[in-house]
């Protein structure tokens, strides 16, 4: 009554189960390997493990199956560490990365009346519908992330994102020292292109400054949009001299680009304020604020052009 009972389980359980001998020999395995391994009655039973599933991990699978019969202690394999050790197809009614079934294995002692370790059991569970949500899961939240630091109309770091990094940098070089850069700039008269043109032709010019930037910038360094209309660009291991460059570099750029809207030609240009880390700034804030009073200075002057912070 007992063995009829497991012979029932076993062949109506939703997992394979195998049972091999200290020759890692196969003495039995269940309905659900016959039929999701395709492999015939008489090709497996008896035969050896890694003759009848030659895509099994020989060297590695060997000292784990020895240890369970030296120690007689259970062991696993999950699919985060190795999707599968049998290869089998899934069944599932789902695209996967993989067309083989992704696998939990359990590999479980079973011992005599002397607790000897005879037999090994390996349970395989089939996790297709784990690892695909899990795949599926991630890949939602490094979008969000993603779009968690992303300004929505021009595509670079919003401020929240771009200020908490000027604030690691500005941390960075007060323990180790070196340089450390910003820039802030604002586009010139915007409000009577928004006035003139529209208010689609102003996003217009706000995407394509983010572009250019993307373009002229080295990817240590970091562009965000702080504003409406106004931007940062912290620059990592920059010296004023070398920022001031760089600033001189995106204005003429953007002075040079002919920016269009609807087949209209559209004046932009824009002014920087520049300043750099030194140790009489208590804080991240206080170089956006020197940066911002030489950006002033910058509108002051004329409009379209770079202006150092300069102490008074
Ligand atoms: N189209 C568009 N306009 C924006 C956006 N954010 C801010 N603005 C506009 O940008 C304009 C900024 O105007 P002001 O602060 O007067 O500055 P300005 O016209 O650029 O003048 P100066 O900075 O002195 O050269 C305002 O009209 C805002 O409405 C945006 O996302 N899209």
């Amino acid at each position: 009554m007992t063995e009829q009972l497991h012979g029932i389980i076993l062949d109506q359980i939703n997992a394979g189960v195998l049972v091999i001998n200290s020759d890692m020999e196969i003495d039995y395995w269940n309905r659900f390997l016959q039929i999701h391994s395709g492999r015939g009655n008489d090709d497996v039973v008896g035969k050896s493990l890694f003759d009848v599933f030659p895509e099994l991990p020989k060297p590695s699978l060997r000292r784990k199956l020895q240890g369970v019969f030296l120690l007689g202690t259970p062991t696993f394999s999950s699919w985060e560490q190795r999707h599968h050790l049998f290869e089998m197809p899934h069944s599932r009614p789902i695209t996967t990365a993989s067309q083989h079934m992704a696998q939990n294995c359990s590999f479980l002692p079973l011992k005599d009346e002397m607790g000897t370790v005879t037999q090994v059991c390996i349970i395989i569970e089939d996790a297709t519908d784990v690892c695909f949500y899990q795949g599926e899961l991630n890949t939602t939240m490094s979008k969000l992330e993603k779009s968690s630091r992303t300004d929505g109309l021009t595509q670079i770091s919003n401020r929240r994102y771009w200020e908490e990094r000027l604030s690691i940098e500005f941390s960075r070089v007060v323990r180790h020292g070196g340089h450390l850069s910003l820039i802030m700039f604002d586009l010139d008269k915007f409000k009577s292109i928004n006035d003139v043109y529209g208010h689609q032709a102003g996003d217009h010019v706000l995407v394509e400054t983010a572009k250019q930037l993307t373009d002229a910038l080295r990817t240590t360094d970091l562009a965000g949009r702080y504003g409406g209309e106004e931007f940062g660009i912290v620059l990592p291991d920059t010296s004023l001299d070398q920022a001031m460059v760089v600033a001189e570099r995106i204005r003429t750029r953007i002075a040079d680009k002919e920016f269009t809207f609807e087949e209209q030609v559209l004046p932009v240009t824009i002014s920087l304020g520049v300043t750099q880390f030194d140790l009489s700034q208590k804080n991240h804030e206080k170089m956006i604020a020197q940066a911002d009073s030489a950006l002033y200075k910058a509108k002051e002057g004329g409009r379209n052009r770079s202006v150092k912070f300069e102490v008074e």
